[in-house]
C-alpha cells in the first residue's frame, strides 16, 4: 500500500487552543478512514492542515509526498475536499458552479459537468442553485470534490441533510472510487451510518488520538462484551439460571435474554444454547457498535494524563 497521506507528531495551536496535539497517522490509496470524536475535538482541523489552509505548530504533514502549506503545493490538484457547510453562489446554475469550480482547478470543463449526472443532479443542472434543496446542495458540493479526479478527498460531514436513499447513492459513489484507488478522508457524527462502509477509524478526543485501527483491532483493544440474545420457546423458567456463569445476564421481555460475554466465551454460550435447542428458538450475537467503541475509546482517552 502507498501512503498519500502522512502526519507525523503534529501539532496546531491557535492563540490559547491547542486544537490539534502530537498526531500521527498515516492514510493509503484506496482506503476509506472515518475520522470521528465530538464537536471541537479537532477533525476540521486536521483537514484544513492536510489542504494546507493553514501549517501546524508541531509536526510534519505530507500529502501526496509533499507539503501541503508550501507555496508550490503542485499535489493541491489532485485533492478534492468538501467542507462542512457548502457555500455556493445562488444565482449560478449548478452547471455553472462546477464549470467555474473546474476553471479554478485548470480541469476540464466537460469532464466535471458529468459529475453532475454522476450525483444525480443531471436534471437540475440548468437551475440555480438558489432553487436547490440542502440534499442538492450537498451532492453539488460532492461534484465540486470530484473534480479532476482526486486521489485524496477529504469530506467533512459530507451526509449531513441527505436522506437515507440518497446517502446510499453517495456510499456507492465513494466504494467506486476506493476501488480506484483514492484515499477518501470521512469526517463524520453519524457512527451507526459509517459502521458497514469504513474499515478504519480514527477517533479524536480534545485534540488528541485516542484510537486508530479497522473495527475488528479497535473491538480486541476494547474487549468489550458482545451481546447473545437469547430466545426461548414459552417461558423463561430457568434459562437465565443455566447462563448466569457467562456474563451479566438481562431480561429482555417474557422471551428473551440478553447475556454480555466475554468474546472469547461467546462460541462456548452459542454452543450450549443449542444444546438447549428444545428450549431456544433464536440466537443473535451483536459485537460492539462502533457507538460504544467509540464511547470506550473516549472514556479511556480521558482516564489518560
Ligand atoms: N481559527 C481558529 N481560531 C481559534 N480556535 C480555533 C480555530 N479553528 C479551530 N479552533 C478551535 O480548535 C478546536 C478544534 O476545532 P475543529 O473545528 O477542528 O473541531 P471539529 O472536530 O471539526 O469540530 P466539529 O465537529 O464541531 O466540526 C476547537 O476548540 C475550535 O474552537
Amino acid at each position: 500500500m502507498t501512503a498519500t497521506v502522512a502526519l507525523s507528531g503534529v501539532g496546531k495551536r491557535f492563540r490559547t487552543v491547542e486544537a490539534v496535539r502530537d498526531v500521527s497517522f498515516s492514510l493509503d490509496e484506496g482506503e476509506i478512514v472515518a475520522l470521528v470524536g465530538h464537536n471541537g475535538a479537532g477533525k476540521t482541523t486536521l483537514m484544513k492542515l492536510m489542504l494546507g489552509l493553514i501549517q501546524p505548530t508541531a509536526g510534519s504533514v505530507r500529502v501526496l509526498g509533499e507539503d501541503p502549506a508550501s507555496g508550490a503545493f503542485a499535489a493541491r490538484r489532485r485533492l478534492g475536499f468538501l467542507p462542512e457547510s457548502v457555500s455556493f453562489n445562488t444565482a449560478l446554475t449548478g452547471r455553472e458552479t462546477l464549470a467555474f469550480y473546474a476553471r479554478l482547478k485548470g480541469e476540464p470543463v466537460g469532464e466535471a459537468l458529468a459529475l453532475l449526472e454522476r450525483v444525480g443532479l443531471g436534471a437540475a443542472g440548468s437551475r440555480r442553485v438558489g432553487t436547490y434543496s440542502k440534499g442538492m446542495r450537498q451532492r453539488l458540493g460532492l461534484a465540486q470534490a470530484l473534480i479532476g479526479a482526486p486521489r485524496v478527498l477529504l469530506l467533512d460531514e459530507p451526509t449531513t441533510g441527505l436522506d437515507p436513499a440518497l446517502r446510499q447513492s453517495f456510499y456507492e459513489i465513494l466504494q467506486e472510487l476506493r476501488g480506484r484507488g483514492t484515499t477518501i478522508l470521512l469526517a463524520s457524527h453519524a457512527l451507526s451510518e459509517l459502521e458497514g462502509e469504513t474499515e478504519r477509524v480514527v477517533i479524536m478526543n480534545r485534540g488528541a488520538m485516542v484510537a486508530d485501527g479497522s473495527l475488528a483491532e479497535l473491538r480486541r483493544l476494547a474487549r468489550l462484551p458482545v451481546r447473545v440474545r437469547l430466545t426461548a420457546v414459552g417461558g423463561l423458567d430457568g434459562l437465565a439460571g443455566r447462563f448466569a456463569d457467562c456474563g451479566p445476564l438481562q431480561r429482555v421481555n417474557g422471551h428473551a435474554v440478553e447475556i454480555a460475554v466475554d468474546d472469547a466465551r461467546k462460541i462456548e454460550v452459542v454452543r450450549r444454547a443449542l444444546a438447549d435447542e428444545t428450549r431456544i428458538e433464536d440466537i443473535e450475537v451483536t459485537p460492539p457498535s462502533l457507538d460504544e467503541l467509540y464511547a470506550h475509546f473516549l472514556r479511556s482517552g480521558e482516564a489518560r494524563p
